[in-house]
């Protein structure tokens, strides 16, 4: 658990950070959000102590930072950061290993250790492993990033904008990569973000943030529903709340069952039960469906959704 209490952080005039509370529960994921010059990276980079606080005190799992070694303190935190901050001259597995050859990890541990990761990430070690980071795509280099930031498993993640640079349809494949390693990881997170849909897409609760203060911490749900602000609502969009908290919500939810799931017809058209809302309707708008078949991931047609539920019941 992550425990910022009454943080301020100043550079001379400037208040960057303005007596912020934010608690990280273990095992969730915070989303700061808001716009660009709000204090987020000066919160994240408060966390693993890059910078000082000016008062207040940050603590984790219940012990202040300040007094901490910072060599224990680093190591317990993986940072990813835009751009990646990969080393040039450095192969990817060398970039990988930073950490665990600073922890003098035997050769044949760190070796496994590149290959696991990589393979998480869904980039081939016989491939990758040796190649330098100017020979990556820029979603294979943030893919490394991240693998460097998880390789001597710390128990807490910080993220700044580690996605910011990338197009779109790379980033929503790292944002769903992302949400597939934190089902299976549970790393006590902290992202900066300033686009909102990532926020709502990967928290578990989001801090608003808004000239260094905390406008509103909740889950992504209140955060649609009951915006603290006219600031809040302006950032989550007045017009298309009712798409986004579809796009909040698997298709799991309004399904209707079948009594027993049975094997697709080969070729078959159909959602998935981890399938949003969102892309149920405009499947259906599409294609002008009044019902889709929905699919588990072995391919077993377990239940139907219609449309008529999806419209009543999709907000
Ligand atoms: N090293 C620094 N020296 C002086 N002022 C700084 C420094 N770092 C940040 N600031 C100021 O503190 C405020 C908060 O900056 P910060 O980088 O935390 O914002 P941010 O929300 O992360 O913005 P962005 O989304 O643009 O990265 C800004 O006004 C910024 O100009």
């Amino acid at each position: 658990m992550i425990e910022l209490k009454n943080v301020t952080r100043r550079f001379g005039q400037t208040v960057a950070v303005d007596h912020i509370d934010l608690t990280v529960e273990t095992g969730e994921v915070c989303v700061l959000v808001g716009s660009s010059g709000c204090g987020k990276s000066t919160t994240l980079r408060m966390i693993n102590r890059l910078l000082p606080t000016s008062s207040g005190e940050i603590q984790v799992d219940g012990e202040d930072i300040a007094g901490m070694d910072l060599q224990r303190l680093r190591l317990n935190m993986g940072y990813a950061i835009q751009g990646t901050g990969l080393f040039p001259h450095w192969t990817v597995a060398r970039n990988i290993a930073l950490v665990p050859r600073l922890l003098k990890w035997p050769k044949a541990r760190i070796q496994a250790r590149v290959s696991e990761l990589l393979e998480m990430l869904d980039m081939d070690p016989a491939r990758f492993a040796g190649a330098y980071p100017q020979q990556l795509s820029g979603g294979q280099a943030q893919r490394v990033g991240v693998a460097r930031a998880l390789a001597a498993d710390p128990n807490i993640l910080l993220m700044d904008e580690p996605f910011g640079a990338l197009d779109a349809i790379t980033r929503e494949n790292l944002q769903l990569e992302m949400l597939r390693l934190q089902r299976q990881l549970k790393k006590t997170t902290v992202f900066v973000t300033h686009d909102i849909d990532e926020a709502l897409r990967l928290a578990t609760r989001i801090a608003v943030m808004d000239q260094g203060r905390i406008i509103q911490h909740d889950t992504p749900e209140n955060i649609l529903r009951r915006p603290a602000s006219d600031f809040v609502e302006n950032l989550v969009g007045r017009q298309d709340r009712g798409l986004k908290l579809m796009a909040l919500r698997p298709v799991r939810d309004l399904m209707t069952p079948h009594d027993k799931p049975h094997p697709a017809e080969p070729g078959a058209d159909g959602l998935k039960e981890d399938d949003s809302l969102r892309l149920a309707l405009s499947v259906m708008l599409w294609q002008d469906l009044q019902q889709v078949a929905v699919f588990d991931h072995l391919g077993n047609e377990t239940g139907v959704l219609l449309r008529q539920r999806l419209i009543e019941g999709g907000v």
